[in-house]
């Protein structure tokens, strides 16, 4: 159990409430202009990946006292707490332990007085086994055909990270094996992804925790139908469907074969989940090393965040610094900018990532609190937002600090391509951060020859404030490794700043009202009567959906 502390109540909150102050009334680019060495000074190389936070408006003051206020929340008992196991999840009564899943060190993590990591290393044996299965050939369809397609169902947590990892890999996929991912309960989903596959050598992966949830289980319930109207004997269903789950019980009811199941167990977070069983998908098509691979990489972020001091650990200063704009600064957001095409739905997945597990109100001892918690993450890859919404990050009236991403090297060094893209992400940091004053947009109207009147009219406009933070992380090239370091950090990011807000990161509970309603609503859409047990809105909406279709 995770102490409640109340964040604002601690000395360094204080001192932060006016050092805040302080900062208001200098600029990154004063900071910069006073120092020459700022960028090795706030930016810092973990393995392959170039970490620079110099963009920042912060000092060594400011560190300072996020820092304290990271000591005076226990943050460093949180760290150990969640690594040994303790249940810190404590609404569901469960241990936090994706980190146990790709434990390369394969070191002892004890849960309720048991070491998880015999079973951790049996499922990773057994996914590994049927990669090598489908991947020779030997595992065969029902007309005696080998596996191209994999369909994962699955939705949250058990879509989105293979989703996002699989896209951002795609240079890796050389194992024959196209993945598919049927989420939405829309049936224009399962059916559009239907079109694209054929039932003699397509693999439905049902990813599910709990088994239970409404949009996979109909959609796997499609899936089935589909299947059978080809394949007609229900015998054949074993070839074609496995389920990732915790819920064996669930998963024999639905009819899958108990040797088609791959487990994890209640200890993983459904958002937390890509490291197990739910990253067969993933396997399946950059194949089992590289997967491997991509759970040393989360591995080394793992060692690196437990045992590195706060101040030299990279995850610790990505929420910290997040943390100074979004209660010192009313920052409400987070911008998300990978500038690698394959990273297109980075921003998706950590917006799952931050705002399930920190779109929370409720402190650890169950009192609203009155500060500000989760931010709101989103984005989209470069260079398409600069297109569509950068206007706002840079003359806007909202602060929003963004992190940039982006590889040195490209897998498609098509001509001039790759430096365009990069050019681009050093430049969009630059003029975030420094600007552009009225005197220089005066000098270039003069240059281009307009007159006084002419610039009187238009450089309001045309000036750059800058002072808007950035993050930048420079890394080698996209590789499996780097991807799980990347990932880690982002969320061991998410957790400092739990331990931090004094809230439980690993429930989820806000999920759970619409999802009642909805099983209420469902009957009623079953017949053309008006209802009228709702409010007027409601009740409004049903029967003009009735009155319609
Ligand atoms: O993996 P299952 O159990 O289908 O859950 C899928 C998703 O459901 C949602 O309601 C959330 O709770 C997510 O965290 C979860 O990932």
């Amino acid at each position: 159990m995770l102490k409640s502390i109340n964040p604002t109540q601690t000395p360094a909150w204080e001192a932060l409430t006016q050092h805040s102050e302080a900062m208001k009334s200098t600029s990154i680019k004063a900071l910069f202009d006073a120092d020459a060495g700022r960028f090795s000074q706030y930016s810092t190389q973990f393995e392959d990946i170039l970490f620079d936070y110099s963009k920042n408006l912060i000092n060594d003051e400011t560190l300072s006292h996020l820092l304290a206020l990271a000591e005076q929340t226990e943050l460093s008992q949180a760290i150990a707490a969640m690594f040994g196991g303790d249940k810190i999840n404590a609404t569901e009564n469960r241990a936090v332990l994706h980190t146990a899943l790709r434990n390369r060190s394969n070191t002892p993590v004890m849960v309720d007085g048991e070491d998880v990591m015999p079973k951790v290393n049996h499922e990773l044996a057994k996914m590994k086994e049927f990669c090598e299965q489908v991947h020779s050939g030997r595992w065969k369809g029902y007309t005696g055909k080998a596996i191209t397609d994999v369909v994962n169902i699955g939705i949250g947590g058990s879509d989105l990270g293979p989703v996002m990892v699989t896209e951002s890999l795609k240079p890796y996929w050389d194992k024959g094996i196209t993945p598919h991912f049927v989420s939405n309960v829309d049936g224009t989903h399962v059916v559009e992804i239907l079109k694209n596959v054929n039932p003699e050598t397509t693999l439905f992966l049902i990813a599910s925790k709990t088994f239970t949830t409404q949009e996979t289980m109909t959609n796997a319930l499609s899936a089935r139908d589909w299947f059978l109207v080809s394949a007609g004997d229900e015998a054949h269903v074993a070839k074609h469907f496995a389920a990732l789950s915790t819920n064996t019980a669930a998963v024999e009811a639905f009819g899958i074969d108990s040797a088609n199941m791959f487990e994890f167990w209640d200890w993983v977070g459904g958002r937390y989940s890509l490291w197990s069983a739910i990253g067969l998908s993933i396997a399946l098509t950059i194949g089992f090393e590289r997967y491997e691979e991509l759970l040393q990489g989360a591995h080394d972020t793992d060692l690196h965040f437990k045992d590195t001091a706060l101040e030299n650990n990279v995850p610790v200063l990505m929420a910290l610094i997040g943390l100074w704009y979004g209660n010192f600064f009313d920052a409400d957001s987070e911008a998300i900018l990978p500038y690698d095409q394959y990273m297109h739905r980075f921003a998706a997945y950590f917006q799952q990532g931050n705002m399930e597990s920190n779109g929370k109100y409720v402190s650890r001892s169950g009192e609203a609190v009155n500060y500000q918690t989760g931010p709101i993450i989103w984005g989209e890859p470069g260079t398409n937002g600069q297109h569509a919404f950068y206007q706002l990050i840079h003359q806007g009236t909202k602060l929003i600090p963004c992190d940039f991403l982006a590889p040195a090297i490209s897998y498609n060094p098509t001509g001039d391509h790759h430096p365009k893209l990069l050019a681009n992400f050093f430049a969009q940091t630059e003029a975030l951060a420094f600007g552009k004053t009225k005197e220089a947009v005066e000098a270039e109207f003069k240059a281009a020859g307009k007159t006084d009147a002419e610039v009187a009219d238009l450089v309001a406009h045309k000036v750059f404030q800058g002072n808007r933070p950035t993050n930048s992380f420079l890394f080698k090239q996209m590789t499996p490794a780097t991807l799980g370091r990347l990932i880690a950090m982002y969320e061991h990011k998410i957790f400092v700043q739990g331990v931090i807000w004094n809230i439980y990161s690993f429930d989820q509970w806000g999920v759970e009202l619409g999802k009642q309603l909805a099983s209420a609503i469902l009957p009623e859409l079953g017949d053309d009567a008006d209802v009228s047990s709702h409010d007027s809105s409601t009740n409004g909406l049903i029967n003009t959906y009735k009155s319609w279709r």
